[in-house]
């Protein structure tokens, strides 16, 4: 069994991978005021629930975009695998040779989506990720990193307006039918969901007339889905590409 995690700033989301497919995913919230002790007690209980073994673990890779919860995450797992975790940092980033890109600031999720991506198709390609941020990584036709544009996520530029306004309530991140509402609910709806998929369809015609050629275009992310305006934009989409490129990283350092 390998596991892969992904310690995002919305959700700390661990893949356990056997018989060539994540068997079980783990997700919970990226929470700095939970230590080791309470992720553990959560990891336990999954583990009960799900039938898991820990006994046959290869590998644990882990990339972390939330420096304090890296130690806290790395400890729970560190009593199964006793030091031999493999952590996805500037270093490691490295010897991946992703082109011309800082590795040691580029964040291990967009790593991961380059590597998982490229991996998956094999040609160039631009991952959109729907998470706490809204992120679009492209790869051209050698793997490596063309670059990366990072706006706010759908739900953080919802908070966000919410508590700068003392009448916005926070909404449902539902896709409106009208670009105008009629009441303040639809009207954030609207320049909200509506705003987004101008601004991911933009991005992605803008990033491919940048790159040339003709960039497979998949999407990931929790919020990825619902965005069924957008679907037609993507060749595929993959929740579990951010773990797959993880687990991509450990083939390409063997
Ligand atoms: N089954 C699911 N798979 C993926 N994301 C989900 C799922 N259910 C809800 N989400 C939501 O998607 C949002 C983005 O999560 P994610 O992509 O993991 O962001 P991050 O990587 O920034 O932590 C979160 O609000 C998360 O709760
Ligand atoms: C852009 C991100 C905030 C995305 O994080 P996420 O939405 O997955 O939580 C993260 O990849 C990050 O902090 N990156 C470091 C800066 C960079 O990649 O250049
Ligand atoms: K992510």
């Amino acid at each position: 069994m390998i596991i892969a995690i992904d310690i995002g700033n919305t959700d700390v989301v661990i893949g356990f991978y056997e018989k060539e497919e994540w068997r079980h995913i783990l997700r919970m919230p990226s929470n700095l005021e939970m230590d080791a002790s309470e992720y553990e007690k959560r990891l336990r209980v999954f583990l009960l629930e799900e039938g898991i073994e820990l006994f046959e673990i290869e590998k644990v890779i882990l990339g972390s975009v939330v420096p304090d919860l890296t130690p806290v995450i790395l400890e729970v797992f560190d009593q199964f695998k006793e030091g031999q975790m493999v952590l996805v940092d500037g270093e490691l980033l490295q010897k991946l040779s992703l082109g011309r890109i800082n590795p040691y600031e580029l964040g291990a999720d967009l790593a991961a989506n380059a590597v998982g991506v490229f991996t998956m198709c094999q040609q160039s390609a631009i991952v959109v990720d729907f998470g706490t941020a809204l992120t679009f990584t492209s790869v051209n036709n050698q793997g490596e990193i063309v670059g990366v544009a990072i706006a706010p996520g759908v739900q953080t530029a919802m908070k966000s307006l919410s508590s700068n306004t003392a009448k916005l309530p926070e909404i449902p991140l539902k896709i409106p039918a009208k670009a105008l509402g009629n009441n303040t609910v639809e009207a954030m709806q609207a320049g909200i969901m509506q705003g987004y998929v101008g601004l991911v369809r933009h991005m992605v015609a803008q990033v491919k007339a940048e790159m040339g050629g003709q960039p497979k275009v998949i999407a990931t992310g929790g919020l990825s889905f619902i965005f069924e305006p957008l679907h037609d934009l993507f060749d595929e989409m993959d929740v579990n590409l951010t773990l797959d490129g993880l687990r991509a990283m450990l083939s390409k350092l063997a």
